[in-house]
């Protein structure tokens, strides 16, 4: 049997580091590419690997997700190295946050909003957003846009006549579809620009399976659910974290979203590397689950078919809704941009 290959975007650290390990557990003879955008990192996450997997073969690619001329080169070197990729794990991502609003945090705990913010946390964050070198929105080049032109560089290398690509994102329960707008696609108005690259995300994977299926690429998404990392050390001190485990333990009886471990949380990306990807669905997020008595689980929910009685009931938001002629729109939007941008990054 062929070698498989799998490429994690960040995959020193929380979500992307527990993959990699994971897939090492699963499939020992894969070829990890740990994708990260410092080579210290890289070499640190890929000793820690060696060490526990003894035969893993393990290389590092530099790339900063955000730089399109450091994804322009990445691009080159993964054409130049593989003729074929089986897993692209888009996986890094960031969320920049200020500050938690408290003072919504307690209407919202005795109000029948109590779960959703939990799961969501919708409302809670303060995001702020930087600006790139190449003058692009910081989140949605990180998130969305720098992964988007690194799939569409490496396409040569994917999916195939008897071959398969899984593409894989890292997306989030707090992807909102009132977050974004197709005419601010950027988000540089919005004060929500991180649940604005998630929605958006959730689209381009949808517009991703409609163009591309029938060339062996699948693309689909996931939701980690709450899981302490780096990005989440960034909103609350992880030793606030550590206090606040039993309550999180307490909160899994209202909602499977508690997550907690990078391990857990990265059941739904280890779940859909192991399925046939043409019988996954691709209107579905695949989404990481912990019930109340510790067991990990993976729940798809449709993307396009959020509208249900209770939510409307219960005034709760209704985050998602993927239209796929909006999401072909998006897909366009994206792929001018790129063309553009290409044009004025030369590679010496
Ligand atoms: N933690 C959570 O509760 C949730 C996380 N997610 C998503 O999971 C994904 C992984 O995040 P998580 O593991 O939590 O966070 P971490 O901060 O632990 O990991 C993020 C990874 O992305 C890398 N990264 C960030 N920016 C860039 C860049 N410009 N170029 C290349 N790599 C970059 C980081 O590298 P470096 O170490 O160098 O910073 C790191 O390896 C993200 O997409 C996030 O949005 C979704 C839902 C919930
Ligand atoms: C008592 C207690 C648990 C307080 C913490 C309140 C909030 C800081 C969290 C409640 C739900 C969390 C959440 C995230 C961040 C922290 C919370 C808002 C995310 C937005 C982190 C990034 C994601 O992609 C989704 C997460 C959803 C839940």
């Amino acid at each position: 049997m062929e070698k498989k290959t799998a490429l994690i975007t960040g995959a020193n650290a929380g979500i992307g580091l527990a993959l990699a390990d994971r897939l090492l557990t699963e499939f020992p003879s894969i070829h990890l590419c740990l994708a990260c955008r410092s080579k210290s990192k890289a070499e640190e996450a890929q000793t820690m690997l060696k060490e526990k997997h003894e035969e893993a073969d393990i290389c590092v690619l530099l790339v900063d997700v955000s730089n399109l001329e450091s994804v322009y080169r990445a691009a080159e070197a993964i054409k130049k190295q593989y003729k074929h990729i089986d897993y692209l794990y888009l996986n890094a991502g960031i969320m920049p946050v200020s500050s938690v609003d408290w003072s919504h945090f307690w209407q919202c705990l005795f109000s029948s909003k109590c779960v959703d913010m939990f799961r969501t946390g919708d409302g809670l964050l303060k995001q702020v957003d930087g600006v790139t070198t190449d003058g692009m929105k910081q989140i949605f080049a990180t998130n969305l846009f720098g992964h988007f032109a690194l799939l569409k560089k490496v396409n040569s290398v994917l999916g195939g006549a008897n071959r398969t690509t899984q593409v894989i994102w890292t997306s989030s329960s707090n992807a909102k579809k009132s977050a974004f707008m197709l005419s601010d696609i950027q988000h540089q108005h919005g004060s929500e620009p991180y649940s604005s690259s998630k929605y958006a995300t959730d689209m381009i994977s949808v517009a991703l399976n409609e163009r591309f299926n029938q060339q062996g690429i699948y693309s689909h998404t996931t939701c980690p659910g709450l899981v302490m990392t780096n990005l989440t050390y960034g909103i609350l001190p992880s030793w606030f974290w550590t206090l606040l485990l039993p309550l999180l333990i307490l909160i899994r009886i209202f909602t499977p979203t508690m997550n907690y471990s990078p391990y857990n949380g990265s059941e739904a990306l280890v779940w859909l590397a192991k399925q046939p990807p043409q019988g996954i669905d691709p209107m579905c997020k695949y989404h990481s689950r912990l019930n109340w008595l510790g067991n990990r689980y993976v729940e798809p929910k449709k993307v396009n078919s959020n509208f249900i009685f209770l939510n409307y009931l219960f005034e709760i938001q209704l985050q998602l809704d993927v239209d796929i002629s909006i999401a072909q729109k998006a897909y366009e939007e994206l792929d001018k941009m790129e063309t553009a941008i290409h044009k004025g990054i030369k590679l010496s």
